[in-house]
């Protein structure tokens, strides 16, 4: 930058830095209807390969389950995608013209990639509304956001969102007093305020009853279409249900992909029964 654009930036007290801003990633592509491409991705601690010539491919739309025994590196997969862990080598591309490598963690958020933890993490002393209302896409600081005018629009868009995680009856209540599904599915709902793209689900069914499990499938399915999915999980039966007879499963083992297929193909797989299902 130049001596006396650098000086007009300094004087002007608004001035938000051109070297402080973040950089606007490309327009998504999906030309190709692949949304994630994972080519060639290794990445070592220790000398130890966590992620090992990986190639993956998630489609625009699809609903994807990871499954694979403990250590596969489906969370050093995921961390690679949100750019929290950095490969040694191979490539990692948000439809076929953002370069998830060359961005930080927040970027990648703003690009369009939304990550559930495993644990819910709502706000719980706000109600169920307030936790959608601070996770609008918004600058402002949390109590400024509570206090602010909602536009009808995005009012319209919070609605939306209730209904699908199903909480428009508990949506005054403090986010405290749900049950442990329904804190997921707020969180989901978090998430989904900044229409993400692609979402990451990292063992959305731990600790839920098979009633909440049975919901949480519902919900997933009914994201898949206008978002991609990406679920790992370990617990077999709700994979199952997922996956449903046509989606596809794929099963990481050493950080590699060991099998993709159907639910059927992956389960009768001489391979995945040996390392994993077969434990
Ligand atoms: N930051 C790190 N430093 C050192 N080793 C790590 C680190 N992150 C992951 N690993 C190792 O990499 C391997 C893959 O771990 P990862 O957590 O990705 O597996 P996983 O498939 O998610 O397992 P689980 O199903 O138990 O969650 C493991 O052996 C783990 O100990």
């Amino acid at each position: 930058m130049s001596r006396p654009s650098l000086l007009h930036e300094v004087r002007d007290k608004n001035t938000v830095f051109s070297f402080m801003q973040t950089q606007a990633s490309p327009a998504l592509n999906v030309d190709k209807q692949i949304l994630l491409y994972l080519e060639g991705l290794s990445v070592s601690f220790d000398g130890f390969k966590a992620i090992n010539n990986l190639n993956l491919y998630i489609g625009d739309g699809e609903l994807r389950c990871i499954i694979g025994p403990n250590g596969a590196g489906k969370t050093t997969m995921m961390d690679i995608i949100t750019g929290k862990t950095k490969p040694d080598s191979g490539s990692a591309w948000f439809g076929q013209t953002i370069n998830l490598l060359e961005m930080d963690e927040p970027a990648i958020a703003q690009a369009g990639i939304g990550r559930k933890f495993q644990k819910p993490t709502v706000f719980e002393f706000l109600s169920v509304r307030d936790n959608l209302v601070l996770s609008m896409p918004d600058e402002r600081s949390v109590f400024s956001l509570l206090k602010a005018r909602i536009s009808g629009e995005q009012q319209d868009r919070i609605d939306e969102v209730l209904s699908l995680i199903g909480l428009v009856e508990q949506q005054q209540l403090g986010a405290g007093s749900l049950s442990h599904g329904q804190k997921q599915w707020l969180e989901i709902g978090m998430l989904l305020m900044q229409r993400p793209r692609l979402l990451l689900v990292d063992e959305p069914v731990a600790g839920m009853t098979h009633q909440e499990m049975d919901r949480t499938a519902e919900l997933l399915i009914s994201l898949s279409g206008q978002h991609s999915v990406v679920v790992v999980e370990h617990d077999m039966d709700f994979v199952r249900q997922l996956a449903g007879k046509d989606r596809t499963v794929t099963v990481l083992h050493q950080g590699s992909v060991l099998a993709e297929g159907s639910m059927d193909q992956v389960q009768n797989n001489r391979k995945v029964i040996e390392v994993y299902l077969g434990e």
